[in-house]
Formats: structure tokens, C-alpha cells, sequence
């Protein structure tokens, strides 16, 4: 008997059609130089400060995201692993003051630079209401997924990542994080698959979006813009 054939989930077709920008964003020559152990230790203090600002954004995001979850999603679980994400920036902020304190970088006085403020900028965009869960929860996953790849790569074999940094690694490449990633990604392909084609079309237009600010942000840690 012939089976169904299984449609190729959303995301997965964008991963392909998209694999260079997604290339770029996740094997960065920043994250590339951590894996080899080459970074600049200014590069690396320029990412710790930019970073704890894009962070302390991304929470009002992320509650923007939580209250579209209990108002669209038809998955209770869905809050739940976003909960997870909240949780997990919790400690993240936490985290951020202690390495910050241990490189001798002041966090009160970091100016955010152009492309911080600008995929600031686009976060908020993101939390009206008019924008929809999917292309929200679609956004999330490729943000968070860009951090998961891209630290893993710094742990996997082959990598010659100092010993100091990679509790920083640790972060964003543990298993956990990776399920969690992999949580969000079935959220949004279940969440796509249900969707009109002009949603799909707006969601796959922010995960473009997304992957570009990703490699703006790593470009920041050489101090050119
Ligand atoms: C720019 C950026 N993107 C993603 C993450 C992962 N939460 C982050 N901390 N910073």
C-alpha cells in the first residue's frame, strides 16, 4: 500500500532556500574565531556589552510573545516552553553581570551601537498586537536557533575554544537549549502548517529579517559600526 507522502515542514524548506544567509548568520567569522580559539579578547568583551542590551529588550519580546501564546495558540504547552525561554533569560541576565564583572567591562556605561538599536528597533515592531503569533513564535525560534548553532559549533569536535570561554558556549550549545530550539521549531512549523499562505509568506520574510540582523549583531564584536 502506498503511504501518505509527508509534506517537507516549513522551516526546514526555508533552511534550504535560505542555507546561505542561515551559513552566515551561524558559522560567523566571530563565533568561527571563539571555535578556534583566535578571538580578540576586546572582540569578545564588544559582544558581552552589546549583547546585555539586546537581551534586557528581548524580555519584553518575549512577554509580548506570551500573551499572543494564550490568546491564538490552541496548544497550552506552547506557553509553557516559552516559559522556559523566560526562565532561561532570567539566568541569562544574571549571567551576563558575572562574566561582565569578571572581564572588567562596565555594563552601565555600554552605548548600544547602531545595529544593536536597530534589531531593538525591529523586536519591538514585533510586539504590537497586529502581529500575529505565528510570525511572532517564527521569530523567536530563528533568533534563539542562530545562538544555539552557532555556540554549539564552538564545542563540537574539532573545536580549540579557551577554556574560559566555554562556559560562554555552554550557554547557547547545551543539549537542553538545543531541545528547547527543537521545541520552538515544531511550535512553528505546527503553527505555519495551520496558516494562510500571505502569514507564511510574512513569517518567512522575518526569518530573513532575523538571519540579517544576526550577522549585523556578530559584525558589531570587530568594532566597526
Ligand atoms: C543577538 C542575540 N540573539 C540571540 C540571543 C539568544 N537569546 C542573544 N542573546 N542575542
Amino acid at each position: 500500500m502506498e503511504g501518505a507522502k509527508k509534506e517537507i515542514p516549513m522551516i526546514e524548506k526555508w533552511l534550504n532556500q535560505h542555507h546561505q544567509l542561515y551559513t552566515a548568520a551561524t558559522r560567523h567569522p566571530f563565533t568561527l574565531s571563539i571555535r578556534d580559539g583566535s578571538v580578540e579578547l576586546s572582540a569578545f568583551k564588544r559582544w558581552l556589552g552589546q549583547d546585555y542590551i539586546f537581551v534586557r529588550a528581548f524580555v519584553p519580546f518575549v512577554a509580548s510573545l506570551l500573551v499572543k501564546a494564550w490568546k491564538e495558540s490552541d496548544d497550552d504547552s506552547d506557553i509553557e516552553v516559552i516559559l522556559g525561554g523566560v526562565a532561561a533569560l532570567n539566568d541569562e541576565i544574571s549571567w551576563f553581570k558575572r562574566e561582565a564583572s569578571k572581564w572588567s567591562v562596565s555594563l552601565s556605561s555600554i552605548v548600544p551601537q547602531k545595529a544593536n538599536l536597530e534589531y531593538c528597533r525591529f523586536l519591538e515592531s514585533l510586539m504590537s498586537p497586529q502581529v500575529e503569533y505565528t510570525v511572532a513564535v517564527t521569530a523567536f525560534w530563528a533568533i534563539e536557533t542562530v545562538y544555539q548553532e552557532s555556540y554549539a559549533h564552538c564545542l563540537a569536535d574539532g573545536s580549540k575554544t579557551s577554556e574560559e570561554l566555554k562556559e560562554t558556549c555552554q550557554r547557547w550549545g547545551n543539549d537542553d537549549f538545543g531541545r528547547y530550539c527543537r521545541s520552538l521549531q515544531d511550535i512553528a512549523n505546527r503553527s505555519l502548517e495551520k496558516s494562510p499562505e500571505d502569514i507564511i509568506s510574512k513569517a518567512e520574510a522575518i526569518v530573513i529579517r532575523v538571519l540579517e540582523y544576526e550577522v549585523e549583531f556578530w559584525n558589531m564584536s570587530r568594532g566597526e559600526n
